[in-house]
């Protein structure tokens, strides 16, 4: 079926919208657009369909409130500006929600709770019993808890990763762009639009800038990332205006707006896509162009292909496997720490015991195929 077909087909979806979308270039709310966000997505919740809707805003929100018209820039004081914000975007959604008798849940996650198994498993619960119930998620990171390390770092990503979660069919990024340029649109006059993207490729990356305004942030690079994990794991993503008019329930139509990535078909079990999106990268394992053709072609990683280690890790930890020329071709949970596989790398596994002296396990791979999820 072609993809655009597939979306019509679409139950599970989820919807994120940008602060590009949310205010207007005052800074302040763009009330009517809000509005008419509410009232399609009540109308697709009333179709039947699960609808999960990932809002930034918060610090957009804050700044208004608190009069000030430029992003802060320092960490405590954006977190000030999400705490105060949050709750002003949650009681608008609330009340213009009512209005359509449909019922909301606020939800706020931190990478915290995607790095714990346990922890990602209860939150895909409770948002399952959510959509269960016929209630919309309203999720944001956790901005005032949420620093540096623990911080998703933007909610492009964030869509994804819940995208992810509740194993949705459909991602559908709202911004202040209809699509993925040839280049960024603001700099190059003769840039083009995308309708489809069928494969993320080194040249699609590069055509992904930065952020078009003072109030969004990650531009096109967050939606080219949040892409490769939705359609890795099986769901479709857009990219479109949330300025268009019946943008939802268009796209969900098969009209052709925005771009499209098709989802792959191989559809990622919750163990991998926790295993791949979940995890923290520990580390680097760089391989060379005979290791890069097995690990693609479904075998597991073997010491005798990696040509260097970077950064520190343990046995178990999630590293990036990156070809030589520094293209993630996959990641994985590796058997083998940094330190030993320093002394590993290059050899054959019947080499391995002259190498591990002490009683420590020996396994052939440095990261099995089961363990391993291809990124490209
Ligand atoms: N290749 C590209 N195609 C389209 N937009 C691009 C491209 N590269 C950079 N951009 C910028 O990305 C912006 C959208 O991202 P962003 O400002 O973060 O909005 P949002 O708040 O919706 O996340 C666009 O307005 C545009 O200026
Ligand atoms: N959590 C932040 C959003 C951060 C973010 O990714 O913003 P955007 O690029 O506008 O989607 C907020 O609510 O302001």
């Amino acid at each position: 079926m072609l993809p655009r077909q597939e979306l019509t087909k679409a139950k599970r979806i989820v919807i994120k919208v940008g602060t590009s979308t949310l205010n207007y270039d005052t800074g302040k709310l763009n009330i009517s657009r809000i509005e008419h966000l509410v009232r399609e997505l009540s109308d697709l919740a009333n179709q039947g369909k699960e609808i999960i809707l990932v809002s930034s805003g918060a610090v957009g929100a804050g700044l208004e409130r608190m009069k000030k018209n430029t992003r802060p820039a320092s960490i405590p004081e954006k977190q000030a500006m999400a705490a105060v914000g949050q709750g002003i975007l949650m009681h608008i959604y609330e009340k213009l929600f009512a209005e359509y008798d449909q019922i909301v849940a606020q939800v706020l996650l931190t990478k915290e709770n995607s790095r714990q198994y346990s922890q990602y498993i209860n939150s895909r619960n409770a948002l399952m019993a959510l959509l269960s119930m016929g209630v919309i998620p309203i999720i944001n990171e956790n901005d005032a808890v949420a620093v540096d390390e623990l911080k998703i770092g933007d909610n492009d990503t964030l869509s994804a990763t819940v995208a992810t979660l509740v194993d949705a069919d459909a991602l559908i990024i709202l911004s202040d762009i209809d699509g993925l340029y040839t280049a960024n649109p603001s700099k190059d006059k003769n840039a083009k639009l995308l309708h489809e993207v069928p494969h993320i490729t080194p040249e699609i990356e590069n055509m992904a800038g930065g952020a078009g305004t003072s109030m969004g942030t990650g531009g096109m690079s967050t939606k080219i990332k949040a892409a490769k994990i939705a359609i890795n794991s099986g769901c479709t993503m857009v990219i479109a205006s949330g300025s268009e008019h019946d943008v939802l329930r268009r796209l969900l139509k098969g009209e052709e707006l925005g771009t499209i990535f098709p989802a792959k078909e191989t559809h990622l079990k919750q163990r991998k896509s926790w295993l791949a999106f979940g995890k923290q990268i520990a580390g680097d394992i760089i391989v060379d162009k005979g290791c890069e053709k097995a690990v693609l072609s479904g075998s597991s990683l073997l010491a005798v292909g990696i040509l260097a280690i970077a950064g520190e890790f343990k046995q178990g930890n999630t590293v990036r496997i990156l070809s030589q020329s520094g293209r993630e071709i996959a990641r994985g949970s590796v058997n083998y720490s940094s330190q030993t596989l320093q002394k590993l790398k290059g050899l054959h596994s019947d080499e391995f015991k002259n190498i591990l002296l002490d009683n420590s396990p020996i396994f052939d791979e440095a990261v099995h195929r089961d363990n391993m999820v291809i990124m490209v």
